[in-house]
């Protein structure tokens, strides 16, 4: 990675969250360049990172080692068939698009290596995950290039099927609005049982951030962390039986399906 170049195509929250990670890491701004069509977003980029961009995307990727195309998954097939000319065969594409197969991006690429990624907004405070699949085209320089890229931003999983990404999209991909929900709903219901909204805000927040941090320190499992909560006959058992009785698993098993199946869905109608 210490000499590694790299564009991303598309400047926007994900892109931005990239660039900060990787010159935090210690990369140069001369080794990345962005390009984007908004004047703000490439001032703003620029500006926040000292980097170099570019409103032709062709231009941004002359002579990087590494292409991300960092763009709505809408926009996926214009961006690829636009760069298609100008791609040189030795360049590895990293797409963090969300529902883009592989095979859709090698149609409108050509063969090209591709690592397909799927991170998170926690990225922006170097806390995301990310899931990483590769073609069989990428070379091992290519894929410890993808894999420094993404842990410049947390923690990096490959996947030994691109269909998996649909599963991780689920998860984790998404996963932070999951929690952002949870905090919004028990900050509200903190607020109907007597605190002032600051208050019950900072205790939500603070609550989910305690939690997440002992989940990942502990060397027990989630559940024994809830049970060590949950006095017999107490409060937390109170609230428990009732997400239970309201079928909370079954609801977050449908929600995390109704979001793989819209990844899986978004190929199929983006794909073509
Ligand atoms: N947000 C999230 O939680 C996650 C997002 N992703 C994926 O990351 C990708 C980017 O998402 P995000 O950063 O949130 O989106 P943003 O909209 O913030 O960024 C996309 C940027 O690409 C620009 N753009 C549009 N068309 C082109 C083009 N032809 N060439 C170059 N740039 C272009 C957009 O400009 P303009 O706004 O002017 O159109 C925008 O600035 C998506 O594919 C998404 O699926 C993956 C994981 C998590
Ligand atoms: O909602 C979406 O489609 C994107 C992909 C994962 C997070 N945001």
């Amino acid at each position: 990675m210490s000499n590694t170049r790299i564009a991303f195509i598309g400047a926007g929250n994900m892109a931005a969250s990239l660039i900060g990670g990787l010159r935090a890491k210690g990369l140069e701004a001369q080794q990345i360049r962005a390009s984007d069509p908004g004047a703000d977003t490439r001032a703003r980029v620029s500006a926040e990172h000292g980097i170099d961009t570019f409103a032709d995307n062709a231009e941004a990727i002359e002579g990087v080692d590494v292409v991300v195309l960092a763009v709505k998954p809408q926009a996926m097939k214009a961006v690829c068939e636009s760069l298609r000319p100008s791609l040189k065969p030795h360049q590895l594409v990293v797409s963090i698009a969300a529902g883009i197969t592989c095979a859709s991006m090698t149609h409108w690429l050509g063969a090209q290596p591709i690592v397909r990624c799927m991170p998170n907004t926690p990225a922006l405070l170097r806390k995301g995950v990310s899931g990483l699949y590769a073609t069989s085209e990428v070379t091992a320089q290519q894929r410890d290039q993808a894999q420094e890229l993404l842990s410049a931003v947390g923690i990096a999983v490959w996947l030994e099927h691109e269909q998996q990404l649909d599963a991780v999209t689920a998860v984790s991909g998404s996963g932070p609005a999951y929690f952002f929900l949870l905090i919004e709903a028990m900050t509200a219901a903190g607020v109907k049982l007597g605190l002032p909204q600051e208050v019950a805000e900072q205790l939500a927040e603070q609550t989910a951030l305690g939690a997440a941090q002992m989940a990942v320190t502990s060397d027990v499992d989630a559940s024994e962390l809830r049970r060590r909560v949950t006095s017999p006959g107490g409060t937390t058992q109170a609230a428990i039986e009732s997400f239970q009785a309201g079928g909370f698993e079954a609801l977050v098993e449908k929600a995390l399906g109704a979001a793989a199946h819209r990844s899986a869905e978004m190929a199929e109608q983006l794909g073509k």
